[in-house]
């Protein structure tokens, strides 16, 4: 037998006379504890507050409606006995724990030793592991077992702890089973106690419950636009914080990945609510297909599903056939190193089929190109927006402490509207803007189109694979404008303005590069204060108040109180300029009436980073946070059994620049531009992709 022999409870062991340090903390527990002893007090207490009631008001009046009869405690009874109840649970005295402190007491003390090291050793293995070799617990249950009956309240004390430590080691409910670690096309069951959630198609979400008012008497749109938001001809405020087009691209991407606003239905998303490269895989098993080649697990050269891309800069296009060739790079990779034959197939082999070694050589792609996306992500965009040094290894990382993705993520109207930043546009983006508007126009005039509701007519732009016709006649005018491909160039993929496909579909290293130089030294513009927005938007940001309205937004200083932020409560809060100012007076009357749409752009700029607009640039932040952590792939799946060693490696970054990936991506996936030429990105350029080049 390993313990000691039970000892009855009734006879308690003499008393050893010297004192015991051990045995005099415990006492000194029991001490404090003891029932009656706190009671007593207590009761001191409701006796003197009782009189103090009973004494009467100076005026005689009494404002209080008096308890009606009741058999069980009422009025300060009631609250006094509540009271009392409260504190002894919070000081965990009942009369079990009192009960297991004697009990305690009354054991041998090397028994009460190894019980107390037992506490402290669970205590300490929160934050340490355990040394199970110690064989505490063993030895615990050995002391348990040799007590009798009359222990009972020491063993339920010790005991049901242990159960719950058990217990709580396993996370509930269940996120994660085998089988899930690759995304789904539309983004569903990336929660699996919630499967709907973020998946294409779905209603966006509403973040802020609003009691305010409705006003009656909102301003038109279209006065919105050109009082407070249209950038005045022949005005350009370059960005005061040298923020570059890049990283405006990079933001289009993302915006594309969360938000694809239904034209028929302005309360739908029809893109998945998660940062999963859904433009460039599509929304949908169909959609995802349609851009592969459907054997290595390859994508189409240089392919992309999302055809609203088309008309934005060509650096945005070009951003996004970074990540197409990238997962091809990873793709052939993957199966050149072939880790533990995983990507085999045949008798005996992992798999059975070419199909299944193309579906998982595709969806392992998937995933490590996703995690290079994430971390171009947060290592330099967030990186930028938040105003950190380029030298510094600090970031703001989401990851930095786990998070159980139980509920998945599901983007909301709100931000939908942060997230517009178009008087970011630089200026030559904006002219060449200009032309694709009047072109979209011209065509949307054409088509002779019914508006559903006002603004530009989405029904223009694909609505996934099907639907096509509208958008293939705004591609042949785009051809003949920006890009004049040959008929058999235009049908090996999507156009990108002054670039080319060769034989094989892909584009010219050399023009995919230039696009994304010209945004890297193409300055954006300053964003808040308002009248920055680009002209030729108007009809795009009308569209998007009247969404706004339509889905009934909270308003401007809503928001602000939902963040936990002061409300802004004169004219001169919002924006620094006098001009926007007496506008917002103009058409609003008073702050509160502010809409969210025209609040966010017009407000006053962060000194750093981004500049963006104070409420954008907070809200922005837990839009990130919420995004990456909700996610059940990017926080449990991205692990080397899944990616392999290689690929596990490949998207945690280059030691050598702060664990980014972004320059590698920039140097490796376009051999054929010469390091010397104007294209290519020098080591020192490569540091700071989001910011233009300093001028020497
Ligand atoms: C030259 C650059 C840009 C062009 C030509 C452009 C064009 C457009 C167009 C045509 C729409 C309306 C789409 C529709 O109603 O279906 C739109 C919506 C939108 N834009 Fe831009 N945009 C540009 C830059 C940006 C930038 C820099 C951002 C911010 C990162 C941005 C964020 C958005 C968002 C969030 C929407 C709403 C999308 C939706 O609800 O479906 N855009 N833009
Ligand atoms: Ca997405």
């Amino acid at each position: 037998m390993l313990g000691p022999s039970p000892v009855p409870k009734q006879q308690p062991q003499p008393q050893p006379q010297e004192p015991n340090s051990v045995k005099d903390y415990l006492n000194m527990i029991k001490h404090d504890m003891e029932e009656e002893d706190l009671l007593k007090s207590f009761k001191a207490i409701t006796n003197q507050m009782q009189q103090k009631k009973q004494a009467p008001k100076a005026n005689g009046t009494r404002s209080v409606v008096a308890p009606s009869p009741s058999s069980a405690p009422t009025g300060s009874k009631w609250t006094l006995d509540a009271l009392a109840e409260n504190i002894k649970a919070a000081l965990h005295i009942n009369s079990v724990n009192t009960g297991a402190i004697k009990d305690i007491v009354s054991l041998p003390f090397k028994d009460q030793f190894v019980l107390l090291g037992a506490i402290t050793e669970r205590l300490l293995s929160k934050n340490a592991p355990t040394n199970d070799r110690n064989n505490t617990f063993e030895t615990v249950m050995n002391i348990l077992g040799n007590l009798g009956p009359e222990y009972s309240d020491l063993v339920y004390i010790v005991t049901q702890p242990l159960i719950a430590a058990f217990y709580d080691d396993i996370h509930k409910p269940y996120i994660n089973y085998v089988g899930n670690q690759f995304r789904t096309a539309d983004g569903s069951y990336n929660s699996v106690v919630f499967p709907g959630v973020g998946k294409a198609g779905s209603n966006y979400t509403r973040s802020v419950t609003s009691t305010s008012n409705n006003n009656t008497n909102l301003p038109s749109p279209k006065d919105v636009f050109d009082k407070l938001l249209k950038r005045p001809d022949g005005v350009f405020e370059e960005h005061k914080g040298g923020i570059n087009m890049m990283l405006l691209y990079l933001a289009i991407i993302i915006t594309h990945d969360l938000f694809y606003t239904d034209s028929s239905d302005p309360m739908r998303n029809l893109t998945t609510s998660y940062l999963d490269l859904s433009s460039l895989y599509g929304y949908n098993r169909a959609d995802q297909e349609s851009v592969r080649q459907m054997e290595y697990g390859l994508l189409k050269p240089d392919q992309w599903f999302d055809k609203r891309l088309v008309i934005q800069p060509a650096g945005v296009a070009g951003l996004i056939v970074v990540f197409s060739r990238n997962h091809n790079y990873i793709a052939k990779k993957l199966l050149e190193i072939n880790e533990n034959e995983r990507f085999s197939y045949g008798p005996g082999k992992r798999l059975r089929t070419k199909e299944e070694q193309d579906e998982r050589l595709f969806q392992t792609a998937r995933l490590i190109n996703n995690g290079c996306y994430a971390n171009v992500i947060i290592h330099d965009y967030i990186r930028t927006i938040i105003g950190t040094s380029a030298d510094s290894d600090f970031v703001l990382d989401p990851f930095a402490t786990p998070s159980d993705p139980i509920y998945g993520n599901a983007v909301s109207i709100e931000f939908n509207a942060i997230y517009r930043w178009h008087a970011a546009i630089g200026k030559e983006d904006s002219e060449w803007l200009t032309q694709v508007m009047d072109l979209l126009m011209a065509k949307m005039q054409a088509s002779r189109q019914e508006e559903r509701h006002p603004g530009l007519d989405r029904s223009l732009i694909n609505k996934g694979a099907q639907n096509v016709s509208i958008f293939d006649q705004l591609l042949e005018g785009f051809n003949e404008y920006f890009v004049k491909a040959s008929p058999e160039e235009l049908a090996r993929g999507l156009p990108i303005a002054s670039a080319h496909r060769g034989e094989d579909g892909s584009f010219a290293d050399t023009d995919i590069l230039r696009v994304l130089k010209n945004g890297y030294k193409q300055p954006a513009s300053e964003i808040g204060n308002g009248r920055n927005t680009p002209a030729a938007l108007e009809h795009v940001e009308i569209a998007g108040i009247n969404q706004a309205r339509i889905l009934d937004t909270c308003y401007f200083n809503d928001f602000r109180r939902f963040l936990k932020l002061t409300t802004l409560d004169t004219f001169e809060d919002f924006s620094e300029k006098k001009e926007v100012q007496d506008a917002l007076r103009e058409l609003y009357g008073h702050p509160d009436n502010v809409e969210l749409y025209a609040g966010l752009m017009v407000e006053r700029t962060k000194q750093t980073g981004l500049r963006l607009p104070y409420t954008m640039g907070r809200a922005i932040l837990s839009d990130a946070v919420n995004l990456l952590r909700n996610d059940r792939i990017l926080t449990k799946e991205l692990t080397p059994a899944n990616l392999t060693n290689w690929g596990y490696q490949y998207t945690r970054g280059d030691p050598k620049s702060n664990n980014r990936i972004f320059p590698t991506l920039l140097s490796n996936l376009f051999p054929g531009v010469h390091p010397d030429s104007d294209e290519a990105f020098t080591a020192e350029q490569l540091k700071t992709l989001f910011n233009v080049p300093k001028k020497s």
